[in-house]
């Protein structure tokens, strides 16, 4: 079933210039200019029920304009969106009630004087949630998410991990159905971004939330999202799973290699040489040949250890957007 449609959604900001000088300044009161700044252009897709979908692009590609029109806080320019069978931007409070805006860089909007259990208490009574709710939602958040310790704490107090854990919980109380997420790693060390990383997956296979997530860490992207969406400068440039781009970009695959001795083995004669230190070497080998050049150095010398991996999802990236299209 269909959770959330879009249809040539657009955004078009409207931003003042302001002209440098006194007088100019003065002259810009009585008669504005403005440009106009594109930063959607006609976006469609569509995402299931229970589907965790990754929202990537560059700096400046439109990922947060777009979470913000879904999420109801902006107005589109044209074009149409409907989730969960609500026109986002109108803002019913029956929609609002169903979804949740998560930002890396502000994991925490209550008052910093209140304690963690405080910003519970206070989500529950603006969302209704019943008693009942409250305590079987509270107690598994605080479970999942390792809160205890924090629900005495003061917001103020927190570490940066610490606030995004309980701006979880809070965003989440309410059980809402479609999630939206801006950055939820940003500037997280990496025990708590693995464990909010672990509390995303066991959330979303738990709960059968709908997860539209962005994120610049790649390894976020490919521990929770099956599928991707590309956007940039506005515009949609992929739709589909993560492992139908690798096979459309990548037509070679990583072998890492580690040994003691290579009899002198000419490494460039089979591959292009990715990194290389001292017991330990990385190619870069088109994927019909990976077999082959497997067996060559197997039988060549004597291996301690040998590994096939997909090229990091960083360098994909980048190709793409530097190439500034998808090979097909
Ligand atoms: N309030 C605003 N007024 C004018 N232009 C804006 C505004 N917000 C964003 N923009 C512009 O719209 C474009 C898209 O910005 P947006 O923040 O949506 O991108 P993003 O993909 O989320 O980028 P990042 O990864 O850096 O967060 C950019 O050119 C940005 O400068």
């Amino acid at each position: 079933m269909s959770v959330m449609t879009v249809k040539n959604l657009t955004m078009t900001y409207k931003v003042p210039v302001r002209p440098a000088g006194l007088k100019a300044s003065l002259q810009s009161l009585f008669k504005r200019q403005y440009r106009y700044v594109k930063a959607v252009e006609h976006i469609s897709f569509t995402i299931g029920e229970g589907e965790v979908v990754g929202f990537l692009g560059p700096n400046g590609a439109g990922k947060t304009t777009t979470l913000k029109m879904l999420s109801g806080i902006l107005h589109s320019s044209d074009g149409e969106a409907k989730v969960l069978g609500h026109i986002p931007w109108l803002r019913e409070i029956s929609y609002l009630k169903q979804i949740a805006f998560i930002r890396g860089s502000r994991p925490m909007s209550v008052p910093g004087e209140l304690t963690v259990k405080d910003a519970l208490l206070f989500q529950k009574k603006l969302y209704d949630v019943t008693d009942f709710d409250y305590r079987r939602n509270a107690a598994e958040l605080v479970d999942m998410l390792d809160l205890e310790s924090l629900l005495p704490r003061q917001v103020r107090a927190l570490s940066l991990g610490e606030k995004m854990r309980s701006g979880l919980a809070c965003s989440l109380l309410y059980r809402p159905k479609v999630l939206f997420l801006d950055e939820p790693t940003l500037g997280l060390d990496v025990t708590a971004v693995n464990a909010i990383r672990k509390f995303l997956k066991l959330y979303s296979s738990h709960t059968r939330a709908t997860i539209l997530l962005t994120s610049h860490y790649m390894a976020d992207v490919e521990a929770l999202c099956g599928r991707i969406i590309l956007i940039n400068k506005g515009e949609l440039h992929y739709d589909g799973r993560l492992s139908a781009l690798y096979d459309a970009m990548t037509p070679y695959k990583h072998l890492h290699i580690s040994f003691t001795d290579t009899n002198g083995f000419l490494w460039e004669d089979i591959g292009d040489v990715i990194h290389s230190e001292d017991h330990s070497i990385t190619l870069r080998i088109p994927k019909e040949r990976i077999t082959a050049v497997t067996n060559r150095i197997l039988s060549s010398f004597s291996v301690h250890d040998l590994l096939v991996v997909e090229p990091p999802l960083e360098d994909v990236m980048e190709q793409i957007f530097s190439e500034g299209s998808i090979h097909k």
